[in-house]
Formats: structure tokens, C-alpha cells, sequence
């Protein structure tokens, strides 16, 4: 199929680099010229584990192609991906629907001839039927509307495009669901994806839903997390042995510093809102709550640092592994390492950020920080090591704790992430803190 992806973020670029790989002609639409042509170059715009591979496979061939120019796309293609961004209002009452509107606008009057436009973007309910009504009044040549939400992960955005877990499609035609079927009949032969087709206000609900019920997850260990850190029990086993149970599961439940990212704090809290204006008040309890235990994570974390310390951070040189909003991507919108790096550059006497990826989109974002450009550099003669992102370079090296403490002048970690395994750590000469679970001090061997 000929297929267009308006919108190359994120979600977008992986989303067109998958469809070319699934055998589709491509064309992918950005509106900023800079990222347009780095795409266009055969690169990501940002860190994204196997995007560079795809791109720089699909892109020299022709199969996949980026353009800044709507019409050239309108032109070219009979199924419409809609991906651009959907962020959170200044005032936090709801989306900002103004990238998606305008891209529905802009492009209904450009099809002139039968058409599918597929929505991916996150949108609460009631905005399905506004674009209706917008393609409706503009578009010639009769197009259909699908809404089509995504479930990819960042880190994971490649294999999660080619091997989704379900494809939901919100949509009111049969004409709608053959085109469907068609655009994502590569997965769907192989069987091992749902294909779910339902209204589009039930496609709207069931991803804010879905998003809804990992954050809930998350604030719920979080809130674990605080029971055991007053009682002394710990949370790392209270996940592990409430996760055994297959109802709850272990995914999802690795305590720490909250959830962020571009996804999860704002799509809760427009969610949170949408319910709230709806009336469910048992719902809008809920998620209210669910966002206030996210929230208090950063002071916790700022706590546990200070307590570490054994005092007020004004002496202190620290080291902050980490600036992502998690492992794998170089994606800091809304990064809780980040903020809390923020608030110990405030805080302490010196303060060093190191990340493997994410380090240019930190400095973009704030200037103002000290970034390290190695580990090594992060770590010399720091007083407290804080582990911010759980990237596997500082958990999963079993060289570091060893090599870490002959940098430091004193050999303290603070693993908000709750991440490494604090008995190697010990074993190294290592007091590590988490939250949650009482201090492992050093071992002597
Ligand atoms: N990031 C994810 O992992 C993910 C996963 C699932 C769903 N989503 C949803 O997908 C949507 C996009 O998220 P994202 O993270 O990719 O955002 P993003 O900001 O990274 O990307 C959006 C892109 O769209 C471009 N754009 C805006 N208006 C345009 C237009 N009219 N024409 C062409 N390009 C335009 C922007 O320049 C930007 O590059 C959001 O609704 C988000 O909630 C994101
Ligand atoms: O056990 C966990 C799991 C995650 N997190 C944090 O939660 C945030 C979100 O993580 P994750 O869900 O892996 O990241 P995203 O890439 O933002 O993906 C979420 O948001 C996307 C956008 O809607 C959805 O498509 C995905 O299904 C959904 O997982 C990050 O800060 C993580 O560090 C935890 O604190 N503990």
C-alpha cells in the first residue's frame, strides 16, 4: 500500500520505518524542517534502538521517504497515519489538540480522492468525532476516519511496531476496516496480534485506559514503597512476592522514582480531567491520587539523597547517573532524573549529570546543568552517586562497583531506581540507599 505518516516524532518515525519494513511505500510528513532532513539522511532524530537500521535500509531504496510538503503526501497516498503530537495544556485541563486539528485540517482539503485517514495519536474522548466533522466538511472524494491508538514503547518502539501485542480500530465503515486489514495484514497473518474492532470512543477510552492502568500500577508499588520505608520491610521482596501471583504480575512494578516521559504523566492527567468534566467521580478519585503519589516521589528521592548525605547538601559534590526518563531512549520530556538532578544542582555544592544517550536533549533542555562526557568524569572525587535511569551500563556492569569506588572520594549511592543488586555494590565498599529498603552497608570479604 502507498501510506503516509504525518508526523515524525517519536511515535512517527518508528511507526513509518515499521510500515516500510512490513513492505508498504512510504511517505513520512514533518513539519520541522531540521528533523525532516535528518530523517531524510537516514538517521533518527533521536536514540531509538534499531531506527538508524531501518532508515538507513529503507530510505536509500525509495520504499521510505520524508517531505515537509503535505500536498506531495496527499498526492501520493491512500492510507494516512496521524501522528503528531498531543501535549498537555499549559493549565493541565486536558491536550492541547492544536497539532492534531491542524493536521486534519491542512490535509482535508488536499484529498480529492477515496481516502483512509488512521489516527495514532493519544486523544480523549469526544475528539474522534470533532475530526469527523472537520474531514467531513473538507475532504472530497469520500474519506474514512479510523482511530487507531498506539501502545509502543520507548526503547522498544521497532519491535512494538512490528510485533504489537493488539491492533485496536475505532471506526464506523466496512470500507474503514477492509483498509485496516489491509495496512496491517503482514501482522495479522501471522497471527499472533488481536486485531480489536470497536467504536471510536471505545478505542479513545481504551488507550487513556490502558496508559491509566500502568501508571496506577506503578503509584501502587510506589505507595508500597512508603509503607515498607516506615515499617522497615522491603519493597523489592513485596513486589517480587505479590508479582508471583500471575493476576499481578512483576511487570510494571519496579518501585522508584514515579513514572514520566511524553506519555504517562500526560496522558494521566488529561485523562484525570476528561473524567473529572464527565462526572465519574470514582474514576477521577483514582487517577487524582495515582498522580499525587507520583508526585511526591521527587521529594522522597530529594529526602533519601539528603539522608544519605547524613545532612544538608550544601558540601556535596554528587554525581547523577542518568538523565533520560528511563533506560533506552534519549528522551528527557518530563524526565524524573532530570528533575531531580534539578533539584540537587540547586541543592548541592557541585553536581555532574552523565547519560549514555540523552545527554545533548538534557543540555538542549537545560543549559545550565554541568554534564559529564564519560562516567569517569561524572564519578571523580564526587561525596554521593546518585542512579537516576536505570540504564544497564551502570546496573548491569559487574566491573563498575569496583572500578566506581577508586573514583570517589566517598563511596555512597543513592539507587532511586531501585536497580542494582545492593549486595554486589556492598561487597565493593559501597553503602547503597533505596527506596523502600533499609541501607546495605559494606561486607567485609
Ligand atoms: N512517544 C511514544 O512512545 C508514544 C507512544 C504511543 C502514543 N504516542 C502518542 O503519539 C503522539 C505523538 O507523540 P510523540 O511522542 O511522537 O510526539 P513528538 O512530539 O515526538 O512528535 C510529534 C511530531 O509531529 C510533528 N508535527 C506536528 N504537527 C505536524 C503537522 N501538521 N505535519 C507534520 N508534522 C507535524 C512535530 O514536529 C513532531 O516532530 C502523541 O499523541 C502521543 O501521546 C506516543
Ligand atoms: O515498573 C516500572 C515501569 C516503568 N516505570 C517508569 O514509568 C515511566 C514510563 O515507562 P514506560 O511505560 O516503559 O514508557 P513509555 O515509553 O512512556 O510507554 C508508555 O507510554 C506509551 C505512550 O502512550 C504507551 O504507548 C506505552 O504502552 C506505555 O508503556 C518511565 O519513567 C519508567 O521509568 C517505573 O517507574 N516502574
Amino acid at each position: 500500500m502507498r501510506v503516509s505518516v504525518i508526523g515524525c516524532g517519536h511515535l512517527g518515525a518508528p511507526h513509518a520505518a515499521a510500515m516500510a519494513e512490513l513492505g508498504h511505500e512510504v511517505i513520512g510528513v514533518e513539519l520541522n524542517p531540521e528533523t525532516c532532513e535528518i530523517l531524510q539522511s537516514g538517521r533518527g532524530a533521536f536514540y531509538e534502538k534499531g531506527l538508524d537500521d531501518l532508515l538507513a535500509k529503507h530510505v536509500p531504496t525509495g520504499r521510505l521517504r520524508f517531505t515537509t510538503d503535505l500536498a506531495e503526501a496527499a498526492d501520493f497516498a491512500d492510507l494516512h497515519f496521524i501522528a503528531v503530537g498531543t501535549p498537555i495544556r499549559s493549565d493541565g485541563h486536558g491536550y492541547d489538540t492544536g497539532q492534531i486539528i491542524g493536521a486534519v485540517r491542512d490535509l482535508a482539503p488536499l484529498l480529492k480522492r477515496p481516502a483512509t485517514v488512521v489516527g495514532k495519536s493519544t486523544v480523549t474522548v469526544g475528539t474522534v468525532a470533532h475530526l469527523q466533522t472537520i474531514l467531513a466538511e473538507h475532504a472530497q472524494g469520500g474519506v474514512d476516519l479510523v482511530w487507531n491508538p498506539e501502545f509502543l514503547r520507548e526503547g522498544h518502539a521497532i519491535e512494538d511496531s512490528l510485533r504489537p501485542d493488539r491492533i485496536v480500530a475505532g471506526l464506523t465503515t466496512s470500507a474503514a476496516e477492509k483498509a485496516v486489514r489491509e495496512v496491517y495484514a503482514p501482522i495479522l497473518e501471522r497471527g499472533d496480534a488481536e486485531l480489536i474492532v470497536t467504536d471510536p470512543a471505545t478505542a479513545e477510552v481504551l488507550k487513556s485506559a490502558a496508559n491509566a492502568y500502568l501508571a496506577t500500577k506503578i503509584s501502587y508499588i510506589n505507595a508500597m514503597a512508603e509503607i515498607c520505608e516506615i515499617t522497615g520491610a522491603d519493597v523489592a521482596t513485596v513486589a517480587h512476592g505479590i508479582g508471583i501471583d500471575h493476576r499481578i504480575g512483576h511487570a510494571g512494578m519496579r518501585p522508584g522514582i514515579g513514572y514520566g516521559g511524553g506519555c504517562l504523566p500526560k496522558d494521566v492527567a488529561a485523562f484525570t480531567h476528561r473524567v473529572g468534566e464527565l462526572g465519574a467521580t470514582g474514576a477521577s478519585a483514582l487517577l487524582t491520587a495515582v498522580e499525587e503519589i507520583n508526585h511526591s516521589r521527587l521529594d522522597a528521592a530529594r529526602a533519601l539523597v539528603e539522608h544519605a548525605h547524613g545532612g544538608p547538601l550544601g558540601t556535596a559534590t554528587i554525581a547523577v547517573l542518568g538523565a533520560s526518563f528511563k533506560a533506552g531512549t534519549s528522551d528527557v520530556r518530563s524526565s524524573p532524573a532530570l528533575r531531580l538532578a534539578g533539584l540537587l544542582q540547586d541543592a548541592a555544592a557541585r553536581t555532574v549529570i552523565h547519560d549514555p544517550e540523552a545527554v545533548p536533549a538534557a543540555r538542549r533542555l537545560h543549559p545550565e546543568y554541568t554534564y559529564a562526557d564519560t562516567l569517569g568524569e561524572a564519578l571523580a572525587g564526587s561525596d554521593l552517586v546518585v542512579l537516576a535511569t536505570e540504564w544497564p551500563q551502570y546496573t548491569k556492569d559487574p566491573s563498575l562497583p569496583v572500578a566506581s569506588a577508586g573514583l570517589v572520594r566517598r563511596p555512597v549511592l543513592v539507587d532511586i531506581r531501585t536497580a542494582v543488586d545492593p549486595a554486589g555494590w556492598a561487597r565493593a565498599g559501597w553503602t547503597v540507599h533505596q527506596l523502600g529498603r533499609s541501607a546495605h552497608r559494606p561486607t567485609t570479604v
